[in-house]
C-alpha cells in the first residue's frame, strides 16, 4: 500500500434528533451542544486519521433527518463509501425506521451491490437512563439485515464516537481489499494456463 492519504466519504443517516450532527461535531471538533438545531439539507466536515497504518481523510456528511428535508439530502448520497445508519436508544421509532433509511440510501446512492455495501449501525444517546431499544435487539437487527457492525455511542459523553468512525473506515478498507484481491485473482487468471482463478467476484 502507498503512504498516500485516502479520501473516504461517509454519510450519517437517521431520524431527526437522533444525534447525527452531535456525533460529527463531537468527533471533528470535540464539542457537544445540548441545544443543537435541526440540520437543513446537508453539512460536511473532514478529519484526518490513521487506521491500521492507512492514512485517511474522512469526509463526514451529516444529513437532515426530518422528512420535510428529504429532497435536500438525497442528492448527496452518491459516492458515499460507507453509510452510518443512526438511531437513538431512547427512541424506538428511530430504530424501527432503520430499514427505511437503508432503502433510501441504496436507492438514491444507486448502490449496485447492496449486500456488500459497508453499513455501520450506531445506537446513540446511551448516556440516557430510559432506553427503548436494548443492545441485544439492535444486535439482532444488524445480524439479520446484513451482519453489520453495531456500536453504541454517546455524543454527549464522548463514548465510542472515535471507535464508530474508525469502524466505518475499517469496513471500507475491508471491501477495498476484497476488491483488490478479486482483481489480482483476475490478473493471475489471465496469464495462467490453468482455469483456476478467483471465485470471489
Ligand atoms: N443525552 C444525549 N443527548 C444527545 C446526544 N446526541 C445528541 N443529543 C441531543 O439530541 C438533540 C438532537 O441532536 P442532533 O445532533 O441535532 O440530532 P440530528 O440527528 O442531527 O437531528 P437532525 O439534524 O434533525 O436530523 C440535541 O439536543 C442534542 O444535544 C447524546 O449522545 N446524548
Ligand atoms: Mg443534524
Amino acid at each position: 500500500m502507498s503512504g498516500k492519504s485516502l479520501l473516504l466519504k461517509v454519510i450519517l443517516l437517521g431520524d431527526g434528533g437522533v444525534g447525527k450532527s452531535s456525533l460529527m461535531n463531537r468527533y471533528v471538533t470535540n464539542k457537544f451542544d445540548s441545544q443543537a438545531f435541526h440540520t437543513i439539507g446537508v453539512e460536511f466536515l473532514n478529519r484526518d486519521l490513521e487506521v491500521d497504518g492507512r492514512f485517511v481523510t474522512l469526509q463526514i456528511w451529516d444529513t437532515a433527518g426530518q422528512e420535510r428535508f428529504k429532497s435536500l439530502r438525497t442528492p448527496f448520497y452518491r459516492g458515499a463509501d460507507c453509510c452510518l445508519l443512526t438511531f437513538s436508544v431512547d427512541d424506538r421509532q428511530s430504530f424501527e425506521n432503520l430499514s427505511n433509511w437503508q432503502k433510501e440510501f441504496v436507492y438514491y446512492a444507486d448502490v449496485k451491490d447492496p449486500e456488500h455495501f459497508p453499513f455501520v449501525v450506531l445506537g446513540n444517546k446511551i448516556d440516557k437512563l430510559e432506553r427503548q431499544v436494548s443492545t441485544e435487539e439492535a444486535q439482532a437487527w444488524c445480524l439479520e439485515n446484513g451482519n453489520y457492525p453495531y456500536l453504541e455511542t454517546s455524543a454527549k459523553d464522548d463514548t465510542n464516537v472515535a471507535v464508530a468512525f474508525e469502524e466505518a473506515v475499517r469496513q471500507v478498507l475491508a471491501v477495498e481489499e476484497q476488491l483488490e484481491h478479486c482483481m489480482l485473482g483476475h490478473t493471475i487468471d489471465l496469464h495462467s494456463s490453468s482455469k483456476s482463478g478467483s471465485s470471489c467476484c
